[in-house]
C-alpha cells in the first residue's frame, strides 16, 4: 500500500523527529536522497556526474535548502552546477554556503544549456499559485532538460493536487518522508513524473491517503473455496440498458461476469442483445446480494432505481441511476451504497460546475460521499474512492485511452460483482478501479497507440486478475 499525507501530518512528524535529532540532519537525509536520484539521471543519460550542467531553481525556503545541499554534493562530484535564486536576498544561508564552498556559483537567469534542472522553488510551503518570480524562473526551464522536483512539483498544492496557474512538469519528483496527496491525485500527479520516496525517518499516524499495489488487491479479490456454490459466492443483479443503450447492458454485464460472483442476473429490456453476448446470464427479477443500477437506463427510470434502493442490499448507483438521486433516501439506508459518477454527473450531484469538480477532485468526492452518505468512486483521470471517515483511495492503474464509451459500464458491473462477492463498499470501488486500469493497459498493450474498445477492456479483466496474483 502506498500512503499519502497532509502537509500538517508531515509537519507533525518532522517536528517530533527533529527534536531527537541534531540541527540540519533531517535536510542533509533529504538533499543526500535528491542527490542520489540526480547522480543516477546523469549517469544514465551521459555516463558520468563529472562535467554535467545542472540549474538550481532556488526558492526561499527549506525546498530550496534542500536543492542547494543537493547541489552541492553534485558540485563535489565535478558537476558544474549553477543556482538561480527566485529572490537573491532570501535564500537558504547554509545551503547556499555548501554549494558556494563546492564551486557552485549563483546567476540570475536560468541557462538555457543544461543537463538537468532541478525545481527547488516550493516544496510544502507553497500556497496558491505560484508568484511572479517563481512564475518567471519556471517559464525559463529550457525545453527537453530532464527536470527533477524537490519533493513536489513547484506549483502544484501538496494537500490536493490542485494547480492554480502555472507550474512546473517534472520528470521525476523525489519526495521526503512519504507521499503528498497532490503527488498521486491529478492535475498535480500528471505533473510529477516517477516519484521516488526519500525515507528520512519520519514516524506517521495511519494514512489519509491510500494507493493499493498488486498485493492489496490480491488479498482483497475473492476466491472460491471447497464449500462455494454458485449462490454463496454471491449474485449480482445488473440494472441496466433500455432499448435506445441495450449496449450498456452487455458491457456492465460483462464487467460483472469477470468480477468474482457466482452468478449475474440482467433485468432490463436489453434482455436479448444480454444473451445472444453471455448465455451465463440469469434473466429476470430475483435474489441478489447486490445491485447495479443505471448504466444506459436513460430517462425517466428514477423509480425502478428508488426500489432497488429500497432493498437492504449494498446497490451501486452509476451513470443515469444518478439522475435526481435523493441524498436523504441514501442516507437513511443501512446496506451500502456505493456511487460511480464521472466528473459532469459528480458536478450535477453538487450543483458545481464540471471544471470545479475536475479542479478539485480530492475535496469534491469527500463532499459527494457526505452529502449521500455513500462511497463515492469519483471517475477521471485519476479516480478517487471517497467514503465518509476513512481514507481517501486513489487509483494508481489506468491508461487516458479509458476515455471511451462504455469503458464506466465495464466498471459498474465488476465493481457490483465484487459487492455481491462480499467486499465492502470502499474495497469493492478500489479493487474495481485497479483491475479495470490494469485491464485497459492489457487492451492497450495488444496494439500500443491505438485507442481500446470498452468490451476489450472486459475481456481483460482476466489478464489484470491474473497480474495481480502474480507478483
Ligand atoms: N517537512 C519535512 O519533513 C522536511 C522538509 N524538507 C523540505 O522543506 C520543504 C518545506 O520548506 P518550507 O516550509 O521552508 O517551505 P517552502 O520551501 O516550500 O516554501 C516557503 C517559502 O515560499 C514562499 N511561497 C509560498 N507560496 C508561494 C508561492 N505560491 N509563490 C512564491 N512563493 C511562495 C513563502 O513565502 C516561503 O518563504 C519541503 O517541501 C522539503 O523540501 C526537507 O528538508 C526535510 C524534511
Ligand atoms: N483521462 C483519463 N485518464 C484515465 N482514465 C480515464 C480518463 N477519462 C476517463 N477515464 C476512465 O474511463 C472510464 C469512463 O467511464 P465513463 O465516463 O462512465 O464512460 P461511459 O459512461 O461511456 O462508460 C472511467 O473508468 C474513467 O475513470
Ligand atoms: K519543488
Amino acid at each position: 500500500m502506498r500512503t499519502a499525507y497532509s502537509v500538517e501530518t508531515v509537519r507533525a512528524a518532522e517536528r517530533e523527529l527533529m527534536a531527537r535529532l541534531p540541527e540540519g540532519a533531517l535536510m542533509q537525509r533529504a538533499a543526500a536522497g535528491l542527490a542520489a536520484v540526480c547522480t543516477r539521471l546523469l549517469t544514465r543519460r551521459r555516463g558520468r556526474v563529472y562535467g554535467a550542467r545542472v540549474v538550481l531553481l532556488a526558492g526561499p525556503g527549506d525546498n530550496g535548502g534542500d536543492a542547494l545541499y543537493a547541489g552541492a554534493r553534485l558540485a563535489r562530484r565535478g558537476a558544474g552546477v549553477t543556482a538561480v535564486p527566485m529572490d537573491p536576498q532570501r535564500l537558504h544561508p547554509g545551503g547556499l554556503a555548501a554549494l558556494l564552498a563546492a564551486g557552485g556559483r549563483l546567476a540570475q537567469e536560468v541557462p538555457r544549456r543544461a543537463d538537468l534542472v532541478v525545481d527547488g522553488l516550493l516544496g510544502i510551503g507553497g500556497r496558491g499559485g505560484l508568484r511572479p518570480a517563481a512564475a518567471a524562473l519556471a517559464g525559463q526551464i529550457p525545453p527537453g532538460v530532464p527536470v527533477v522536483a524537490v519533493d513536489l512539483p513547484s506549483g502544484v498544492d501538496a494537500d490536493t493536487g490542485e494547480v492554480a496557474g502555472p507550474a512546473v512538469r517534472a520528470d521525476v519528483t523525489v519526495t521526503f518522508g512519504a507521499y503528498k496527496p497532490g503527488l498521486l491525485v491529478d492535475p498535480g500527479a500528471s505533473l510529477a513524473g516517477a516519484v521516488h520516496l526519500v525515507d528520512i525517518g519520519l514516524e506517521l499516524p495511519p494514512a489519509q491517503t491510500q494507493a493499493l499495489q498488486h498485493a492489496d488487491v490480491a488479498a482483497l479479490l475473492p476466491a472460491p473455496t471447497a464449500t462455494s456454490d454458485k449462490y454463496r459466492r454471491g449474485v449480482v443483479g445488473i440494472l441496466a440498458g433500455s432499448r435506445q443503450y441495450p449496449g450498456a447492458a452487455v458491457l456492465a454485464v460483462a464487467g460483472a461476469l469477470r468480477g468474482g460472483a457466482g452468478a449475474v442476473r440482467y433485468v432490463g429490456p436489453a434482455a436479448e442483445a444480454v444473451l445472444a453476448r453471455y448465455p451465463e446470464t440469469l434473466i429476470g427479477p430475483g435474489r441478489v446480494q447486490a445491485w447495479v443500477a443505471g448504466p444506459g437506463l436513460g430517462e425517466g427510470r428514477a423509480g425502478e432505481v428508488a426500489d432497488l434502493l429500497a432493498q437492504d442490499v449494498p446497490v451501486l448507483v452509476d451513470a443515469d441511476g444518478l439522475r435526481g438521486l435523493d441524498p436523504e433516501l441514501l442516507r437513511t439506508r443501512s446496506a451500502p451504497t456505493l456511487l460511480t459518477p464521472h466528473a459532469g454527473e459528480a458536478a450535477a450531484l453538487l450543483e458545481v460546475p464540471r471544471e470545479s469538480v475536475e479542479a478539485g477532485r480530492l475535496s469534491a468526492a469527500a463532499a459527494l460521499a457526505r452529502r449521500y452518505g455513500a462511497t463515492v468512486l469519483l471517475k477521471g483521470s485519476t479516480t478517487l474512492i471517497a467514503s465518509g471517515g476513512g481514507p481517501v483511495r486513489v487509483n494508481p492503474t489506468g491508461t487516458a485511452w479509458l476515455a471511451t464509451a462504455g469503458s464506466g459500464d465495464v466498471l459498474s458491473g465488476l465493481a457490483g460483482s465484487l459487492l455481491a462477492a462480499g467486499l465492502s463498499g470502499p474495497d469493492a470501488g478500489a479493487v474495481a478501479a485497479y483491475l479495470h486500469g490494469l485491464a485497459a493497459r492489457h487492451a492497450a498493450g495488444s496494439a500500443p497507440g491505438t485507442p481500446i474498445l470498452a468490451h476489450e477492456v472486459a475481456e481483460a479483466l482476466p489478464k489484470a486478475w491474473h497480474e495481480v496474483h502474480s507478483r
